[in-house]
């Protein structure tokens, strides 16, 4: 079977930008929505380590993406997470210079970003999220008074004008991607991160005695959700990342401690960080 990677699209996303900037040999398969990606990677087989999908986590304005991480905490979930992406991103507004912006278009995330700035330069104009900035940059070039906040090579590509670029440089913008597929990446000591879908039961204390093993091992807590479990109102279930691997002593007896405490451990994936692109 030849590589194959799904992302969110269409040509031009950010998605799209960092399959290729991490995989440049391989044409990625651009889908309508990141749920999309978890669908198609679910009809690839099982036993093919070659099918892959690259999928948004968060971003550092707009926090983490729920798409992504409602799907990796189902408990029929099947994927592992193989490697952590970062993405610099630098936004543009993409429009056409002669015209009033009456709406701009972008994924929800960008306008987290942009909030300020759209406040002070463009406090009129509607904000309307959109499936990918590379939709967005689409539905912009169709419609007059429209312009959409992206990647800058989306200029070129449907004929807009750059009226902006970047917005907000100096706030670091990073966006974090996380590599999945059905087989666990090759364990080693440089995956440096571990990350875990929790259920814990219903105690006083109980999230602080789950992570006492961890506090006492020296093994640092690197992000913690809560997410509510869908037909049981006032249930969550926590989404931890730790520092290390299960190929790190210490991290291997503080799971072990922590596995008695809590009801269900699931290992999403021991995976590298740290792999960083420029958009
Ligand atoms: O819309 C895109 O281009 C994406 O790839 C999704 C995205 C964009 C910005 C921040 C987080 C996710």
């Amino acid at each position: 079977m030849p590589h194959r990677i799904a992302c969110l699209g269409p040509e031009g996303s950010f998605s799209h930008l960092i399959a290729t900037k991490r995989f440049p040999d391989t044409q990625p398969t651009l889908l309508a929505s990141v749920e999309d990606v978890f669908t198609w990677l679910a009809d690839q087989p099982e036993s093919d380590a070659q099918a892959q999908g690259i999928v948004p986590i968060e971003n550092s304005s707009g926090g983490i993406i729920l798409a992504t991480i409602d799907r990796l905490m189902d408990p029929r979930c099947p994927f592992h997470v193989q490697e952590e992406l970062t993405l610099d991103v630098k936004l543009a507004l993409l429009g056409r210079p002669d015209q009033t912006i009456e709406v701009i278009y972008s994924h929800y995330m960008p306008f987290f970003h942009c909030d300020d700035w759209l406040k002070q330069n463009h406090p009129h104009a509607r904000r309307v999220p959109v499936a990918s900035t590379s939709h967005a940059a689409e539905r912009a070039a169709r419609e007059p008074n429209a312009a959409a906040i992206g990647s800058r090579e989306n200029a070129e590509r449907h004929n807009l004008a750059l009226l902006q670029y970047p917005i907000e440089e100096n706030i670091i913008n990073i966006t974090q991607f996380f590599l999945i597929g059905h087989q666990p990446a090759q364990p080693s000591t440089d995956n440096n991160r571990t990350a875990l879908v929790v259920e814990l039961p219903d105690k006083p204390g109980i999230l602080c005695s789950f992570l006492t093993p961890f506090s006492e091992a020296a093994v640092s807590l690197k992000r913690i959700e809560s997410r509510p479990v869908r037909g049981q109102p006032n249930t969550y279930r926590f989404y931890i990342e730790i520092e290390g691997s299960p190929a790190h002593p210490a991290v291997a007896t503080a799971l072990e401690r922590a596995n008695t405490i809590a009801s269900r451990i699931h290992q999403l994936g021991s995976y590298p960080t740290g792999i960083r692109f420029e958009s």
